[in-house]
Formats: structure tokens, C-alpha cells, sequence
């Protein structure tokens, strides 16, 4: 397994994460467990507010939130200096109680309810990402009840194919994402929007997908934002002060994978921009990006306690441990790839290719095909890394199972973030109509 960030080997031939024995965080707090290494959250902020830095534009790095939402991880954001998007209620509700400014809150969403926009309203938000005429018209109305005026950017598809999941790949016309440049719908929404007096026109947001390892993507998307930009300073005479070019970043999660450095993406997409709106004598405009992935991506590994083991000679040998696709459903989804190590064993040599299995009653329920270990014992300590964006944020109750605890890992220090669901939090929730419940039973 590739160790990222403060991730080692240490002298008992154990995993530490963040100067913390990965062992002990298991024995302590209990598996599955998602461990964070803080140290390497921060320097993934850094490493894209530093490359905006030296190219002089105006910029926000809005840090996606569905990729890892709690409230420790937008407290960290803020501290970087980061903007964060939001999706929901839920990520609003999540960002605001961790005091989060509302102000470097960017909203998105193919579907936002009323209540929805009204909360965004009520908290003032910074901006509001539009992603169809329902809304405009919608966010326009509850805007004028509360006397208000939003700042808006059109989520626009560029028509560009990202070399990526298909089920991730969001810039192509055929999506349910925002308005269509090609087709001119993105034309008319800014048309539209000229006649509404409490919405205030940013720019344009394109999003072309996620886990993407080239630069090409970006820079046709840019071009095609700066068309359209130009096309609309000319005929409708609204000048653009932000273009956002979205997330999708890719990361290293198996061996073959090759990201770029995050200063190659973020130099590509300024020096698109750049190049493409000097040619038409435009305003250079702020820049904003959200990178979800590329933030805690690598930084976050899930533990797990080994159990059961099933051998079929001649086939496979599965090897179960105490969670899976209820806390990392991205090898069901997406057939996405992991690697690992034994966390307590890490120096013992590889003897057997074993596959690792969720203990959901599902036969997709793998998280690793034909991985190489030692021979594992029942209590072992797996460690899969690069679990940190798209795996809690995704995690379901299925089977009832209770959703693991979050611990961010540094200097030594292990903090408690999120803490492992209990039965109550399962079941809690749910009532039985008062003709269903079982009569108390009558003592002779
Ligand atoms: C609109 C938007 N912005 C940002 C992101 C974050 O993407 P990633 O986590 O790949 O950086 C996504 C997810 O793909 C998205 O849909
Ligand atoms: N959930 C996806 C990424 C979708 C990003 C959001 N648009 C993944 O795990 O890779």
C-alpha cells in the first residue's frame, strides 16, 4: 500500500497515520473507524491556495463538501482560508452550526426546494449556483418576499467530455446538470435573468467531472465558457466578474493512477483563462474552483477488524471484515479501486492473494478483489486507504449496520470528530402505529 502523507510504518511494524499507532486508534475507538490525517488535509488547502497565489488573480477555493461533510472538516476549511460548497440543507445546516462565514458559502444543486432557497436567503449566503429556469424564477420570488438580492452564477455544460466513470462525468449535454451552451439555453437564462431584479449575475460555474488525471478537460471547458462569455458581453452587455471551473481533481488510489501535482490543474485552468479572455480585451475575472477529492481524498483511511475467511481452492479466498459497502460503497457503484495493508502486521511479507469482503448481505459487497497479505488472522487490523472523500459522506445503514466514527489523527493526538452511531440512532427513529404494537403481556 502507498503510504500518503504522515502515514508510516513504525518501529512495532505497525501503521501510524499522524503519529497515532493505527493499532491503538482500533483498540481505542473501535472499527471500522475512518481515520483523517489532519496534516495532510491542510497541505492539500494550502498546496491550491498557494498555486493561486503566484498566478495574481483573484480567486476562492471553494472546498466541495460532499466529499467529506462534517462539521470539524468545515472548521478546518475555514481555517485554510477556504470558500465551501454546499448541496443541500443538510451541508448548510452542518456548515453554519460550525460557524462557518456564510458569506464564502457557494450553493449548489439540480433540484433546490424552496426551503432550501429560503434558507440560503435567511442565512446570506454568498452565492447561489443555478442550475435551471424553475429555480431562477423561484430564487427571484422568495427573494423579492424577503427584499433580497442574491448573487448568482449559472451552472452552464461546456459539452466536454471528461475522461472519467461515466456516472461521474457530469460536463456532456446529456446530463441533468445546468443549462447547455450548445443548445443556447445557458444564452437564454441569462436573457431571463437580466428581467429579475433580485438575483445579481456573478458568472458562470462548469463542472465537467470528477477523479480526472488530464488538464485538456479543463482547458476546452474554459474555452468554451470564454466564448460564451464573450458572446454574451457583446449582445447582452453584462460583463462576467467570476468564472468558476468546479472540482475533479484526480487522486492516487491504486498503483497506474497518475495525478498531476494540484498546481498543474490550477496553472491550466488560470493560464486558459487568462490567454482566452486577453484575446478578447475582457476583464480578467476571479477564479473559483471546488475541489472535493483532492482534498481529503488520500488523506482519509478506514480500519476494520478481520473476521471470518472463506477459502474455495482453486477460486478465491474471502477474507470479511466488520464493515464495506455501508462505509465505502464506491467499489459497488463506481468498480472503484482500493489498496491496503495489515495495520497491526505491516511488516510481515505478503503470503497469500485474498479477497476482501463486506459483511453486507450482498454479493457486491467486495471492497478489494485479489489483494496480496500476510495470512491473516481473525482480529487482524486492515487498513484501506484513500477512503477519505465519497465514503463517509456516502455511508448508508444498510443492514441496519451503524455508521463508524470519525477520528482526525496529529502530532501524536487523536480528536474524535464524528462518534459511532448506536442502536438508537438506528432504530430510534422509527414508531409503530399504535395497532401494531404487541399488547403487554397479562401476569397470572
Ligand atoms: C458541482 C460540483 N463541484 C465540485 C465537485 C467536487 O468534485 P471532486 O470531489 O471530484 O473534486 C463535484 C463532484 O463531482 C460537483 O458536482
Ligand atoms: N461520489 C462520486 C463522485 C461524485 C462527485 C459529485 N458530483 C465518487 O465517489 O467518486
Amino acid at each position: 500500500m502507498y503510504l500518503h502523507g504522515t502515514s508510516k510504518i513504525n518501529t512495532a511494524g505497525r501503521l501510524e497515520i499522524g503519529g497515532c499507532d493505527t493499532a491503538e486508534l482500533a483498540a481505542k475507538f473501535g472499527t471500522p473507524l475512518y481515520v483523517f490525517d489532519e496534516a495532510l488535509i491542510r497541505r492539500r488547502c494550502r498546496e491550491f491556495v498557494e498555486a493561486f497565489r503566484a498566478t495574481g488573480f483573484q480567486f476562492q477555493v471553494a472546498y466541495a463538501s460532499k466529499a467529506f461533510c462534517v462539521m470539524a472538516m468545515c472548521r478546518i476549511a475555514e481555517e485554510e482560508g477556504l470558500s465551501l460548497d454546499v448541496v443541500s440543507d443538510g451541508e448548510l445546516y452542518t456548515a453554519l452550526r460550525a460557524g462557518f462565514p456564510a458569506d464564502r458559502i457557494h450553493f449548489h444543486g439540480n433540484n433546490k426546494t424552496p426551503e432550501e432557497i429560503e434558507m440560503a436567503l435567511d442565512a446570506k449566503i454568498g452565492c447561489i449556483v443555478v442550475d435551471n429556469f424553475m429555480e431562477l424564477h423561484l430564487l427571484n420570488e422568495i427573494a423579492k418576499e424577503k427584499g433580497a438580492v442574491m448573487n448568482i452564477l449559472f451552472r452552464v455544460t461546456p459539452g466536454v467530455e471528461a475522461h472519467t466513470h461515466e456516472f461521474i462525468s457530469t460536463g456532456q449535454t446529456d446530463t441533468k446538470f445546468g443549462f447547455d451552451i450548445g443548445n443556447g439555453s445557458a444564452y437564454q437564462a441569462i436573457r431571463e435573468a437580466l428581467a429579475l431584479k433580485h438575483v445579481n449575475i456573478l458568472g458562470v460555474h462548469s463542472h465537467i467531472g470528477s477523479q480526472i488525471f488530464e488538464v485538456d478537460g479543463f482547458r476546452l471547458a474554459a474555452e468554451r465558457v470564454a466564448e460564451f462569455a464573450q458572446t454574451v458581453r457583446q449582445e447582452l452587455d453584462i460583463t462576467f466578474s467570476v468564472i468558476n471551473l468546479g472540482g475533479g481533481f484526480g487522486i492516487r488510489y491504486v498503483e497506474g493512477d497518475s495525478p498531476l501535482p494540484l498546481s498543474q490543474y490550477v496553472q491550466a485552468i488560470t493560464g486558459s483563462i487568462k490567454s482566452l479572455f486577453a484575446k478578447h480585451e475582457y476583464p480578467l475575472p476571479e477564479i473559483w474552483i471546488e475541489p472535493g477529492r483532492s482534498i481529503v481524498g488520500d488523506a482519509g483511511t478506514t480500519l476494520y477488524t478481520v473476521g471470518s475467511t472463506k477459502n474455495i481452492p482453486g477460486v478465491r479466498k474471502y477474507v470479511s471484515v466488520d464493515g464495506g459497502m455501508t462505509d465505502n460503497p464506491r467499489p459497488a457503484l463506481y468498480d472503484a479501486k482500493y489498496e491496503a495493508l495489515l495495520a497491526n502486521r505491516a511488516n510481515d511479507p505478503n503470503e497469500e492473494t485474498v479477497s476482501i469482503a463486506g459483511k453486507c448481505c450482498e454479493t457486491g459487497d467486495m471492497l478489494i478483489r485479489d489483494l496480496e497479505l500476510p495470512a491473516t488472522e481473525a482480529g487482524d487490523i486492515l487498513a484501506v486507504s484513500c477512503t477519505g472523500a465519497y465514503n463517509y459522506s456516502m455511508a448508508s445503514n444498510y443492514n441496519r449496520l451503524r455508521r463508524p466514527a470519525v477520528v482526525f489523527v496529529r502530532d501524536g493526538e487523536a480528536d474524535l470528530v464524528v462518534r459511532r452511531e448506536t442502536f438508537e440512532d438506528v432504530a430510534g427513529k422509527d414508531t409503530v402505529p399504535e395497532r401494531m404494537r404487541k399488547q403487554p403481556v397479562a401476569r397470572s
